[in-house]
């Protein structure tokens, strides 16, 4: 544990106007810069228990009326001493609270320095205080329970475990190397293969919840595109219930891209309507359809979108490989062109709305993201999980060729720890103690 000295402060709600606004002062100092702001109040008051009390200037002079917490020791949210005042939201008001208490002895916080304090104080682990920030971001409501669940530990608990099954491994494989007299079982080596192919299996499954991570926390990009006058634009205003983009008969309108947001069954889509694709277009037309073809390039999702009244020949386009595409038979109130029957694609009609539910039932079912599909794992990892559990399984790869070849032990506990530490900076732990207290508790080597 790691003792701050020093006392911060900082706004914790939104900088704008409002009822009530929170600043939090931590810190060893963090009752005395209330007693000294708020003549004694934050001193006499009851521990965690609102009390109201005047901070006041140098003068005497009151600032504002408002609410102490005090948060003695460290049952604290940063596990230090805190002292929550509730003042009144007004920009002028809350900033001169603040100023009086950087004046009496705090000093501003950092972005993100309360909770480094409680990472650092023990409160949280990495993945929890990443979750805090998952959490004030999310825009779906699965995101918002992601968030949750790995506030209450879920990655982090799971990396912890993969973590201690290894530290065994690791142990277990040093002690046989440094004291290969002992009574070592001949199957050992097997037992050594099959606890890190297990671990790797722990792995494989976080690592599978990348996607979704990214999705939930970046939103699906879902890219619309066709050709001039499909009705690319009719169909991002109704996916989003509004006239958010120029729809007219004029074959390329949209000559940019437009990106809206919506929310699909808790997972946020992050729409981009194009530019028509046609091999006729020239000048700004052409550096529309340069950047459709870029967007179709990222996309997580495309929806091809095709006029159904006009021969299948005049509405192709040729689009980049997509492992996830859904085609929109538009226009269906138009009635369908022979050439499409019988071939796949949601039909619609972007004027009466007909098919809208079908379309979004395909969209969900070709991203596998029914809230159903999430249930067991509504935890999803982030892109450091990510980079850091990859390292972990590069490394016990290495470690199993060598554990199989049985040449080299030292080298395959040396990738063992690799994995270790890789997996310990999931949740920001790092150290070798406990690998020493794995040894001498299973051992017993020092009789
Ligand atoms: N009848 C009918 N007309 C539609 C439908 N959807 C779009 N339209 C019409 O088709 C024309 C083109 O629609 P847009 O949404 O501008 O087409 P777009 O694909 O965005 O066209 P560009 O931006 O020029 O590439 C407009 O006149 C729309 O009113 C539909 O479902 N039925
Ligand atoms: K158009
Ligand atoms: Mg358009």
């Amino acid at each position: 544990m790691i003792a701050s000295t020093e006392t911060i402060a900082a706004l914790a709600s939104g900088g704008g106007t409002a009822a009530v606004a929170l600043i939090r002062l931590s810190g060893p100092q963090a009752e005395e810069v209330a007693d000294r702001a708020c003549h004694g109040a934050a001193g006499r008051s009851e521990e965690r228990r609102a009390t109201r009390a005047k901070v006041r200037d140098t003068e005497g002079r009151v600032l504002d009326d408002v609410l102490l917490t005090v948060f003695r020791g460290s049952r604290s949210f940063t596990g230090e001493p805190v002292v929550e005042i509730a003042c009144h939201g007004g920009r002028l008001v809350t900033r001169r609270v603040l100023e009086r208490l950087l004046e009496c002895g705090a000093r501003s916080a950092g972005p993100g320095e309360f909770t480094e304090r409680a990472f650092l104080h023990g409160k949280l682990d990495l993945t929890q205080a990443e979750a805090i920030m998952d959490l004030i971001s999310a825009q779906s409501d699965l995101a918002l329970r992601a968030a949750h669940e790995q506030l209450e530990g879920g990655i982090g608990r799971e990396a912890v475990r993969l973590r201690e099954d290894l530290i065994g491994v690791v142990a277990h494989l040093e002690a046989w190397i440094d004291f290969p007299e002992e009574d070592i079982d001949p199957d050992t080596g097997d037992l050594f293969l099959s606890r890190v192919a297990a671990a790797r299996g722990g792995i494989a499954k976080l690592l599978a919840t990348a996607e979704q991570g990214r999705i939930l926390r970046e939103g699906v990009r879902t890219v619309i595109c066709g050709r001039p006058n499909a009705g690319k634009s009719s169909l991002l205003n109704l996916l989003l219930g509004s006239e958010r983009a120029i729809v007219s008969d004029e074959a390329g309108t949209t000559r940019d891209t437009i990106e809206e947001t919506i929310i699909l069954d808790g997972v946020p889509l992050r729409l981009v309507d194009t530019a028509g694709l046609r091999e006729e277009a020239g000048g700004i037309e052409r550096e529309g359809i340069r950047r459709t073809l870029h967007e179709a390039g990222r996309a997580d999702l495309l929806l091809v979108v095709r006029d159904a009244s006009l021969p299948a020949a005049e509405s192709a386009v040729e689009l980049p490989e997509s492992n996830r595409a859904v085609t929109v038979l538009n226009k269906s109130d138009l009635g369908e062109h022979g050439d499409w029957v019988g071939s796949d694609g949601v039909r619609l009609s972007c004027n009466t709305g007909a098919g809208l539910d079908q379309l979004r039932r395909a969209i969900r079912e070709s991203l596998d993201l029914g809230e159903a599909d999430w249930g067991e794992h509504a935890v999803a990892i982030n892109t450091r999980h990510r980079d850091c559990l990859r390292r972990a399984d590069e490394s016990l790869e290495t470690a199993e060729v060598l554990l199989e070849s049985a040449a080299a032990p030292e080298l395959a506990a040396l990738e063992l720890r690799g994995a270790l530490d890789a997996l310990g900076e999931i949740v920001g732990k790092v150290d070798t103690e406990d690998i020493l207290g794995a040894i001498f508790s299973q051992f017993c080597i020092g009789k």
